[in-house]
C-alpha cells in the first residue's frame, strides 16, 4: 500500500515536468508562426507608405498619377496576399502544436495509467538508454537489461499492455543502416513490467543473418541504444471475452507473456486463456519456466501446450506445424463463448495461420483461423 502511495505520489509530482514540456513545444510553434505572421504588417506599412509618398508627389506630377497609383496598389495586393498566407501558415501551425500538446497530454495520461508512474520513453524522438547487464538465456537467446540512467532512475517504460517499443542503433560508424542507407528499425516487447523503474530488459533471440540482432550481441557494457514508444498494439482490457488464445512462434512469446502475465496478475480478470508455443527444439523454448510457474499459480485461467517442429524421444506435446486440427483439439470453441485468439510469430507463420499482415496494419483474415470460423475481429496478429 505504501509503495502504491509512493508510486503515485511520484506521480504527481513527476507529471509537471512533462506536462511542462508540452506548453514550451506548443509556444515553439506558436512562435514560428507569430514569427511568420511578424512580416506582414511589416508589408502592409511598406505599402501604406508607398501609398502615401505615391499620394504627395503626384500632387506635383500627375502625368505618372496613373502608373504610380498602379504600382501602390500592386504593391498593396501583395501584401493583402502575403498577411493571407502567413495567417494560414499561422493557423496551420497553431493546429499543429495544439496537436502536439494534446499527444503529449495523451502520452503523460496513458503513462499515468498504465504504469503509475512518468514514462522513460518518448512516442516521438529516439531516447538514448544504457546497456547496464547482459545475460545469456540460452543459445542464441540473450537478456539485455537498459538502464534509463540518472535521470531516469524514478522513471518507468510506461504504457498500456500490451505495447512495444522501437530500436535503432546510434549514429556513428558502425549505424545498422538498410539497402538505402537508412536506419535499421526493429520493435521488440519487454519482458520486464511496464511499471519497472529506472530499467527495462528485453529478451532478443539473435538471428546471425539479421541485422540488429548481430548488432546487439556485440554491445559492450556502457554502450548506448535508442528506443522510442510505446507503441500500443491492443489495448487490453480484462473481461472483455471469455477466453483468449495466443499462438506464439519462437522470439513472438514476448507479447504473449506481457499480455497473459498482466491478465493474471489481475485478481477480477476472469478471462481464461490458452498458449500455443511453438518451437523448433525443446532448448529454444523461451521463458518456459515462467510459463510454466503462471500455469501452476493460476491453473483455472492458464493452459500452455508446447509445439515442437520434431518429436523428441520421449515428448508428450504435440508436434508439427500448428494446423486448424490442432487448434481445434487444444482449443475447443463454444458457440456462446466470446473468444479472443492472438498471433505472434515469424511471417510464415502467422501467414499460414490467419494470414500475412499488411505492414503495420493488420492485413485480411486468412489461413487457419479463418479455416475455423474465426472473424477478423477475433484475431489480433501483433
Ligand atoms: C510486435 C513485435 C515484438 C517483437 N518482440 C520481440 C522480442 O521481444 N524479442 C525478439 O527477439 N524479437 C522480437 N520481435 C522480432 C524483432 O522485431 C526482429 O524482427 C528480430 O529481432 C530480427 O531482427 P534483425 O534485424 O536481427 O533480423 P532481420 O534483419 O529482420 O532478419 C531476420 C531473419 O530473416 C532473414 N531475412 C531478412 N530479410 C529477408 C528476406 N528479404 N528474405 C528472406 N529472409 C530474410 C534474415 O537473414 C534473418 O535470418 C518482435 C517483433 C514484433 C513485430
Amino acid at each position: 500500500m505504501a509503495s502504491a502511495t509512493r508510486l503515485f505520489a511520484s506521480a504527481r509530482l513527476a507529471r509537471p515536468s512533462l506536462v511542462t514540456r508540452a506548453p514550451a513545444q506548443a509556444r515553439g510553434y506558436a512562435s514560428a508562426a507569430s514569427g511568420g505572421g511578424a512580416n506582414w504588417p511589416l508589408l502592409l506599412s511598406a505599402a501604406g507608405a508607398a501609398g502615401i509618398g505615391a499620394y504627395a508627389y503626384l500632387q506635383y506630377d500627375p502625368a505618372t498619377k496613373k502608373e504610380i497609383s498602379a504600382k501602390a496598389h500592386e504593391l498593396e495586393d501583395k501584401a493583402k496576399a502575403l498577411a493571407h498566407q502567413g495567417e494560414d501558415k499561422a493557423k496551420a501551425l497553431v493546429s499543429k502544436g495544439e496537436a502536439k500538446v494534446k499527444d503529449v497530454q495523451a502520452q503523460t495520461d496513458a503513462t499515468k495509467e498504465g504504469s503509475g508512474t512518468i514514462g522513460a520513453l518518448i512516442s516521438d524522438s529516439w531516447t538514448p538508454f544504457t546497456l547496464a547487464k547482459v545475460e545469456d538465456y540460452n543459445h542464441n537467446t540473450k537478456i539485455y537489461h537498459f538502464s534509463f540512467g540518472e535521470d531516469g532512475a524514478d522513471k518507468a517504460a510506461g504504457g498500456h499492455v500490451a505495447s512495444c517499443l522501437l530500436v535503432r542503433s546510434p549514429d556513428g560508424e558502425d549505424k545498422v543502416v538498410d539497402a538505402k542507407g537508412k536506419p535499421v528499425i526493429r520493435p521488440y516487447t519487454p519482458i520486464s513490467p511496464p511499471d519497472q523503474k529506472g530499467s527495462i530488459e528485453l529478451m532478443i533471440k539473435e538471428y546471425p543473418t539479421g541485422k540488429i540482432t548481430p548488432y546487439m550481441a556485440s554491445m559492450k557494457l556502457g554502450q548506448q541504444l535508442l528506443f522510442k514508444g510505446p507503441i500500443q498494439k491492443y489495448k487490453y482490457e480484462p473481461n472483455t471475452f471469455d477466453k483468449g488464445l495466443a499462438i506464439a512462434g519462437g522470439s513472438g512469446i514476448t507479447p504473449m507473456y506481457q499480455l497473459i502475465s498482466h491478465s493474471l496478475s489481475i485478481p477480477e480478470d476472469k478471462t481464461k486463456w490458452t498458449l500455443m508455443f511453438s518451437n523448433v527444439t525443446e532448448k529454444d523454448i523461451l521463458l518456459r519456466k515462467e510459463w510454466d510457474t503462471l500455469a501452476k499459480q493460476h491453473p483455472d485461467r492458464l493452459r500452455v501446450k508446447y509445439v515442437l517442429d520434431k518429436q523428441p524421444w520421449g515428448w508428450k506435446g504435440e508436434t508439427g506445424f500448428i494446423t486448424p486440427s490442432m487448434i481445434s483439439k487444444v482449443f475447443p470453441r463454444k458457440a456462446d463463448e466470446k473468444v479472443q485468439a492472438f498471433v505472434c510469430g515469424p511471417p510464415p507463420q502467422v501467414a499460414s495461420l490467419a494470414g500475412p499482415k499488411d505492414g503495420m496494419k493488420q492485413g485480411e483474415l486468412q489461413g487457419a483461423l479463418k479455416e475455423l470460423g474465426y472473424s477478423s475481429e477475433e484475431v489480433f496478429k501483433f
